[in-house]
């Protein structure tokens, strides 16, 4: 009996086991956490890197070393783990995203852990934008702040889909459930305000390392839920982004008469040999010849890889073009609808030109605030102002010329931006296109072009009409429909 019953154990043992490998194989799962300043995300990371065996051992003895302080219960002090710069244990706060790797027998993981004191929202958004969860850190005893509240909306502004709500410091509020309750039920009011709908709340204590890797049960006998370990196995990785395939050129290559390469890396989708391709802005077409990397000459090209393309005609190719699929390009145009979060004291004027960078293309920019995030509420309220620091605003770019992006939800790298100061060359804001404006246009001026969407018999009146037909040259319209030409005057007003 007791045979059959340990080979019926070890029967169930081997799929699992496969299960576990097929999960091993597949690419690791990339977190972010975030938090208020001493709501314990050193030390929740510490304490992972610790209880997943991740910190080797020299790194362990200097630990026990350094941390003359040991916590009351006599282990290291994890947060000192985190501390990869010298400037931090001076200032006492983290100042840059560091990235960290442990594994599970399930799953490897990266965790970048970034800075909780507000100037640091840069960082925040950086380590963001290639996130595929957020652990989002809050003090028990002080619930959700301010500062949740901005981590967790640039999360799900980033793309982030999945949250894991850690009410960290548990072993300080007795481990009341009530207190658990109400916590996660107003993160979840919040996560799904901003469309989050994938979120666990986990009551935990990191310094006492309850709840992360290992289980808590004589603390929280209520909590039936996942360890935050257990949790992160679950979550899913952002499926590689489809779409059509983007090669930002950084280069021109020309080592010899006979060789032309456009070099980059690719930035979405894939490419092969004979594939059709655009060039943008200029809309040219051509083939590709050849894919090479180093010296080696490949038969396809990914996401991801740094490579030359060679095609099969002469086009005028140059650094800041964009090479794409032919049957799936990106938007151009010269205004397009974006969000983006100002990052200096200065804020972001409005109608002030700024350079906005995108990839290896850089062009001028002006920005017309919309909206504006009132985090309190998470709704968006009407904003025409200028943006103060850290304010999250809707906005329209207007640009001089073509500018070429991808929405963000299509691809993080070709519709995402910086825009810097050309005052100070400081970079002023990180931004996320959402669609392009163009199609309607509205009333786009600058100093040498009128353009104006219009129907066709208003068009032919105005053009008619002594101001403009004297500057005929200048005006370049738009025909479009009465109910197009409402939309536009009231996205104006
Ligand atoms: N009692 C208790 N204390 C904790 C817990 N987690 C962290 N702490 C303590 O809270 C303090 C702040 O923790 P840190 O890990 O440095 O906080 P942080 O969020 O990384 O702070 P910054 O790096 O400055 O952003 C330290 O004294 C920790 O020992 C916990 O679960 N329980």
């Amino acid at each position: 009996m007791t045979a059959q019953a340990n080979t019926a154990t070890a029967n169930t043992a081997v799929p699992l086991t496969d299960t576990a490998k097929t999960i091993r194989d597949t690419r690791p799962l990339r977190l972010i956490t975030c938090g208020s300043v001493d709501d314990g995300k050193s030390t929740l990371i510490g304490r992972l890197l610790w209880d997943t065996k991740a910190v080797k051992e020299d790194q362990a003895a200097a630990l026990s070393r350094d941390s003359g302080k040991q916590n009351d219960l006599g282990l290291p002090d994890f947060a000192l783990l985190l501390d990869g710069l010298q400037a931090e244990r001076e200032q006492g706060i983290t100042i840059d995203v560091a990235y960290r790797y442990f594994s599970t027998d399930r799953r490897s993981f990266i965790v970048a852990d970034t800075p909780g004191h507000e100037q640091y929202t840069r960082n925040m958004a950086t380590g963001a934008s290639t996130a595929d969860l957020a652990v989002l850190l809050v003090d028990a005893r002080a619930g959700l702040l301010e500062q949740t509240r901005r981590h967790a909306t640039i999360a799900s502004l980033m793309g982030i889909k999945q949250f894991v709500l850690a009410v960290n410091k548990f072993d300080l509020v007795a481990y009341d459930r009530a207190i658990f309750e109400r916590i996660s039920h107003d993160f979840k009011e919040l996560a799904l305000a901003l469309g989050v709908r994938q979120i666990t709340a986990i009551p935990m204590s990191a310094l006492k390392g309850e709840n992360v890797v290992y289980g808590a049960s004589s603390a929280m006998p209520w909590y039936e839920g996942p360890t935050l370990v257990e949790a992160l196995e679950l979550a899913t990785t952002r499926s590689a982004q489809a779409g059509g395939f983007r090669l930002p050129v950084q280069r021109v290559s020309r080592p010899g008469e006979s060789f032309r390469g456009y070099q980059g890396t690719v930035a979405g989708g894939s490419i092969k040999p004979g594939d059709s391709v655009a060039i943008l802005p200029s809309g040219m077409v051509a083939n590709v010849k050849q894919i090479v990397t180093f010296d080696l000459v490949r038969n396809a090209a990914v996401a991801g890889d740094a490579i030359t393309l060679v095609l099969d005609r002469q086009v005028d190719v140059s650094r800041g073009d964009m090479i794409v699929s032919l049957d799936a390009q990106p938007m151009t145009g010269l205004n397009f609808d974006a969000q983006l979060v100002a990052l200096q004291p200065g804020g972001i004027e409005p109608g002030k030109r700024y350079w906005l960078k995108a990839g290896s293309r850089r062009q001028r920019v002006t920005v017309q605030p919309v909206s504006q995030l009132e985090l309190s509420t998470g709704k968006w309220k009407a904003h025409s102002d200028a943006f103060a620091m850290n304010a999250i605003g809707k906005v329209h770019l207007n640009f001089d010329e073509t500018a070429i992006f991808d929405a963000y939800d299509q691809n993080r790298t070709t519709g995402a931006f910086i825009l810097i100061d050309p005052d100070t060359n400081n970079t002023v804001a990180g931004g996320m296109v959402s669609a392009k404006r163009s199609d309607l246009g509205g009333l786009h001026r600058d100093a040498q072009r009128v353009l104006l969407s219009l129907p066709a018999d208003l068009a032919e009146e105005l053009l008619s009409g002594e101001v403009l037909s004297a500057r005929r040259d200048e005006v370049e319209i738009r025909r479009v429909s009465q109910q197009q030409a409402k939309d536009i005057l009231e996205d104006l007003n």
